[in-house]
């Protein structure tokens, strides 16, 4: 509901824009288009459903212990209608192949389309598309830290065909739905220490994505995606995987390469990279994340990368050929809030470039006017942004500033504490 003092504060802040030329009201409706795939994995501490017991492994790492996990995935999906019903717009949901909802006790070398029919019919009900991620780690196979890269020819072959079968996951999710599935590939092969060898692995693993991605799969339904990292827990000192590697392999097999802000040099910066890439390549997958000191993977706030990313993709026009991803696993703090905070700041972000007199700044910045450009970047950060936002938040039905926070606490009382209730006493059965 839009209130009489949300209503006011936004025709004063259209007033205040339109002197510039923004029509906030048309920004609105751009807005409303742009989906943003939500990671499954926060809601349950990158565990998923197929082998609980199996301990995270991939370099990658959670920390905290926040009561009320999602442990099956009725639970998660019930985590994520209360997450969605808190935030503007529909969105994607992005799965990772443990999460498979199953009875069958298989492995990730066979996995098919019908383990994720569950996911399909909830999607349609939420009217949501769904993304796909192959799970390349927390896995007997990928013990010693490599996949599709390993020596032995039968653990790569293993991966060689999770990952085949995940892009025929992709495609079902794409047929299903309406809406292509990102299909991203993202291993953690790597070595602690410095390698003799650096170029056999990426041999190696050349060929075994080649292998993946043989069978054409029609791009109306699945698209694939690569995925870099500079290092990882137990991989410090070489990543099999590069950004170079997959800059490479995803220019010339025409793929989209996944950006993710937490797998560069700290200075290092995504939305730098964005326009570059944008010249030469089909297309970006971003994986939204916040590395604090290393690839921490923490909860992304509205900061300055986060609206540099956004000004890049809004200002250059790059919105079309970029998918955008969340990517970001924080179990300290209650996991519905995690995604909430995550996927607000990134549409205000996204809010925030459209809003900016773009064109004007384009034109100072040409004359070398660069005192002006300076000025009103500056003067704009102070522009009534918050005005709109908790109008477009009113439109379209969720709640307005922290108001959320309270949904999220009355969750946590009645149905989170339940399950650690429940966890308690299933633990004392024992
Ligand atoms: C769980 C994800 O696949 C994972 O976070 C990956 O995308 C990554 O970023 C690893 O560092
Ligand atoms: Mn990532």
């Amino acid at each position: 509901m839009i209130t009489p003092q949300v209503q006011q504060a936004y025709d004063a802040a259209k007033e205040i824009y339109a002197k510039h030329g923004i029509d906030t009201d048309k920004i609105l409706e751009k807005l409303k288009e742009i989906n943003i795939s939500m990671h499954c994995w926060q809601g349950d501490d990158v565990r998923g459903f197929l082998n609980q017991e199996q301990e995270l492994t991939g370099g990658i790492s959670v920390t905290g212990n926040y009561p009320g996990a999602a442990r099956t995935p009725e639970e998660l999906r019930q985590d994520l209608e209360k997450a969605y019903s808190l935030i503007p717009g529909k969105h994607k949901l992005n799965l990772h192949a443990i999460y498979a909802d199953t009875e069958e006790k298989i492995d990730l070398d066979q996995i098919e389309p019908h383990h994720y029919t569950k996911w399909v019919e909830w999607a349609k009900e939420q009217g949501i598309g769904l993304d796909f991620n192959p799970t390349c780690f927390s896995h007997p196979n990928s013990e010693d830290g490599f996949t599709l890269s390993h020596p032995n020819k039968e653990i790569r072959n293993f991966w060689i065909e999770h990952c085949k079968r995940a892009r025929k996951v992709g495609e079902y999710f794409g047929k299903e739905l309406g809406q292509p599935c990102v299909t991203n590939v993202w291993i953690p092969d790597g070595y602690k220490d410095t390698p003799v060898d650096r170029l056999t692995p990426r041999k190696r693993l050349e060929e075994a994505l080649d292998e993946v991605f043989k069978e054409e799969i029609d791009q109306k339904y699945n698209l694939d995606a690569v995925e870099s990292k500079l290092f990882g827990i137990g991989s410090e000192s070489y990543v099999v995987g590069s950004h170079e590697f997959y800059m490479g392999y995803a220019l010339t097999r025409n793929k989209l390469l996944c950006l993710d802000a937490g797998h560069f040099h700290p200075t290092e910066v995504v939305s730098n990279k964005l326009s570059a890439i944008s010249l030469f390549n089909k297309g970006i997958l971003l994986h939204v994340s916040r590395p604090v000191r290393w690839d921490s993977d923490h909860v992304i706030l509205l900061d300055d990368e986060l609206q540099e990313i956004a000004r890049e993709l809004v200002v250059n026009d790059l919105l079309k050929k970029t998918y955008i991803g969340l990517d970001f696993f924080d179990a300290s703090i209650n996991r519905i809030a995690a995604w909430v905070i995550g996927m607000r700041n990134m549409i205000k972000a996204l809010l925030k470039a459209y809003l900016e007199p773009s064109e004007q700044l384009r034109e100072l910045e040409l004359k070398g006017d660069f005192t002006a450009r300076l000025a009103l970047r500056e003067e704009f950060k102070t522009y009534p942004f918050g005005a709109i936002w908790d109008y477009y938040c009113a439109l379209n039905g969720v709640p307005v500033r922290e108001e959320w926070l309270h949904e999220v606490r009355d969750y946590e009382q009645n149905i989170l504490k339940e399950r650690n209730k429940n966890q308690k006493s299933l633990i004392e059965n024992r």
